[in-house]
């Protein structure tokens, strides 16, 4: 047996703490209570940042060091030790001479002396480093807690043998379950019949084979609610190795949202929000999918397109809801004249296909049959929809054009049909037009034109003609302005070909203000040169011009600019105008001619003028159309309308013109109905503006 002295002891003790963590330590009660280190290890002075005297010394220099809340700790563990003769151990706070604290475990042992005092041998330990892991690790295992009971996905933990182990909070909200209901149940209660066997098979083939099929990959499949609702889920398997076994965690994401997205956004894709028919996409991608799959010699098939006619009508007077109303009992209708197979789309507006499948693969047959659809679409569009408790007529512009193999484009069949309807609406509305090469060559003709008149004004290519308005004597009473086209290739091109053109165009709008400009300095050319003074100025206003919003404050710019007289400028309005907006209409006339301008009703009788209306307008006077002027003499029902309107132009107080006189009988035949106002070839000619004045100099009147 080795007998050490103390200073043996101190060395030995030096040794063994030279290779531990940490310092030993003798700590002695002596029987007066006082406490006093007998032993230490050198490596304390280290851990405690004091010099080695001083520990030995006074101990209580150490304890002072101790944190204050963990102070009383360490007493009464001491203390307790003592009492119970029982080891003790704590951890605590220890203040560095360095200044932070760090952290220490003490473990000692007491052994009570024969002299009544008490000894503990122990160590401590700085164990700053793994409390600073121990809290990373908690906090680390707080974060994750958070996440795992925040997430929206579900998060499912399973043991070897399909066992739910854990379920967080996204689990419970997605599947109804609280975790008391499905911890330690198979999983495949989550999942309904044949997804729940599948999944098992997979478990079951996984753990024989080791293939991981279905680990680590994302799979769509179908979970089962408590209430027992289906819904689609996305499923992500991973394996989580355990010391002496694995287990499984399963995320899972709840698809039904993202899934009624997906319709949704599929729906307002493809489909038309109003009437929930297919739009214009669908359609083509319709077409495009027959057209690919179409043999050669198989069945043709064709294109209706339909649009109502004076839609717009109905919704600038009835309104817009009113107007959708129409739409929906239309799309209902074409529906329903149609068979299962077929498609109705609409494009927007009021503008609807329908595109037929299986006709005969005989061209003439197709035709008859496409036909007898549309037939049948006209029939059911004209019988009277009730609108708002109102009973409505409509009518549709029906253009058909087949389609088979060989030939065109979806953009240029949709074209076809479109071409076809623009000649059922020009054919007097309510009517069906096939579509025919004819019809293209008018198109690119119209197009042409339309390119080329924009570039008219600029080219100088337009010009005012006037022509002379007279009395029975044939004194001049005034002028039409008419609007002339000389085109370098074309020629002349009347009017009549292309104001239409700039009215759809829209180029109406800067070629009308240029008139009104030309006419009224025109006019004041002559009034400053006295060269026909009195002269009044009939310029013609087409509907789409008189409706643009700035119309009235561009005229009076145009009249103020060439300070022309305003008592000499009249407007003449066609028919047209009253299709729509009939009340604003009448407030611009009213405003006009508070600033001295008079207004004819152009064209007479050709139109669909409502008398009520007419006697609401702020007319000066009527012109009865050439049309009925020309078999005045022989058409007695030409006669009779022209005698009607002299009739009614008396009655209302308004004056009355006859236009295309061409003969002193037309003259003679409208002076004895009471017609005394002419217009037309048998008086003049329409002249440009140096011409007029040399030709009517004389015949000018006061
Ligand atoms: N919005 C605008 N419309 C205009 C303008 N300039 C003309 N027009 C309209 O174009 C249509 C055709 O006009 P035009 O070819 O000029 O024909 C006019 C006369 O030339 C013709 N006329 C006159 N007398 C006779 C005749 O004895 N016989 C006969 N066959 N034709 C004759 O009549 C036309 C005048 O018509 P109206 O305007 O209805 O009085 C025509 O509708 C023009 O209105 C323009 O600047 N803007």
């Amino acid at each position: 047996m080795l007998v050490y002295n103390t200073q043996d002891l101190q060395q030995l003790l030096n040794l063994f703490s030279e290779n531990v963590p940490g310092f030993f330590f003798q700590l002695e009660r002596q029987p007066n209570g006082c406490f006093c280190l007998r032993l230490v290890s050198d490596s304390a002075a280290q851990s405690l940042g004091m010099a080695l005297t001083e520990i030995r010394q006074n101990a209580a220099l150490a304890l002072a060091r101790v944190h204050p809340d963990d102070l009383e700790d360490l007493r009464d563990t001491i203390l307790h030790s003592a009492q119970h003769l029982s080891p003790w151990s704590l951890q605590f706070r220890y203040q560095h001479p360095a200044g932070d604290y760090r952290w220490f475990e003490g473990h000692a042992t007491p052994r009570q002396l024969s002299d009544g005092s008490l000894v503990w041998h122990g160590y401590v330990n700085d164990i700053s480093t793994i409390r600073l892991h121990e809290q990373a690790l908690a906090e680390y295992a707080m974060q994750h807690r958070e996440i795992v009971d925040n997430i929206l996905d579900a998060i499912i933990t399973i043991d070897q043998g399909g066992l739910i182990e854990t379920f967080n909070n996204a689990a419970i909200r997605i599947f109804g379950y609280q975790p008391v209901e499905v911890i330690g149940k198979n999983v495949s209660m989550l999942m309904p019949e044949p997804y729940r066997s599948a999944h098992d098979q997979y478990i079951d083939a996984y753990q024989r084979t080791g293939e991981a099929k279905i680990i680590g990959q994302s799979r769509e499949t179908k979970g089962r609610r408590k209430d027992g609702r289906l819904f689609n889920m996305e499923l992500r398997i991973s394996r989580i190795e355990r010391v002496d076994s694995y287990k499984f965690i399963g995320m899972v994401r709840d698809l039904s949202e993202r899934k009624r997205t997906e319709v949704l956004i599929e729906k307002l894709a493809f489909y038309d929000p109003l009437t929930q028919l297919p739009n214009r996409r669908l359609l083509k991608q319709r077409l495009a999918d027959i057209l690919k799959q179409r043999q050669p010699g198989e069945e043709l098939g064709a294109l209706l397109y339909i649009d109502l006619d004076n839609f717009k009508h109905l919704n600038d007077s009835l309104g817009h809801s009113t107007g959708d109303q129409l739409l929906r009992q239309v799309a209902s209708r074409l529906l329903q004249s149609v068979r299962q197979h077929d498609t109705v789309a609409r494009l927007g507006g009021d503008e609807f296909i329908i595109l037929l499948q299986n006709l005969s693969p005989l061209k003439q047959v197709a035709l008859q049959q496409a036909e007898l659809v549309a037939e049948k679409v006209r029939s059911t569009l004209n019988t009277p929809f009730t609108l708002e408790q109102l009973s409505y007529v409509s009518s549709p512009s029906i253009g058909i054009t087949l389609f088979s193999d060989d030939n065109h484009s979806i953009d240029e069949l949709l074209q076809q049909a479109d071409l076809a309807m623009y000649q059922a609406k020009a054919a007097g509305k309510n009517s069906i037009k096939q579509f025919d090469v004819s019809m293209q060559v008018k198109a690119s003709e119209r197009t042409r034109l339309e390119s080329e008149l924009r570039e008219a004004i600029n080219r100088q290519q337009l010009q005012l003609y006037y022509q002379g308005l007279h009395d029975a004597a044939g004194q001049l009473l005034g002028a039409e302005v008419l609007l002339r086209w000389f085109h370098p290739e074309l020629g002349n091109v009347s009017p009549a070909r292309f104001i239409p053109i700039a009215e759809e165009s829209g180029l109406i709008f800067e070629i009308g203000s240029w008139v009104i400009e030309q006419a009224c300095q025109q006019l004041s050319r002559w009034q400053a040169q006295q060269l026909v003074p009195g002269l009044k100025l009939s310029i013609n206003i087409s509907a789409r011009q008189f409706h643009q919003d700035n119309f009235l404050p561009k005229v009076m710019h145009i009249l103020d600019r060439y300070s022309v007289a305003r008592d000499r400028l009249q407007f003449e309005l066609t028919e047209s105008i009253l299709v729509s907006r009939v009340d604003e209409v009448i407030s611009k006339m009213q405003a006009l001619k508070q600033y001295g301008i008079a207004f004819a009703l152009d064209d007479f009788g050709t139109g669909y003028s409502s008398l009520s209306y007419l006697k609401r307008l702020p007319l000066e006077q009527l012109k009865i159309d050439r049309s009925f002027v020309a078999d005045i003499l022989h058409d007695p029902n030409d006669a009779a309308i022209a005698s009607t309107v002299i009739a009614l132009s008396a009655a209302l107080g308004l004056g009355v013109i006859a236009e295309g006189v061409e003969t002193a009988a037309q003259r003679d035949a409208l002076a004895a109905l009471g017609c005394y106002h002419y217009q037309g070839f048998y008086f003049s000619r329409p002249v440009p503006g140096g011409d007029f004045v040399a030709l009517h100099r004389h015949t000018v009147t006061h």
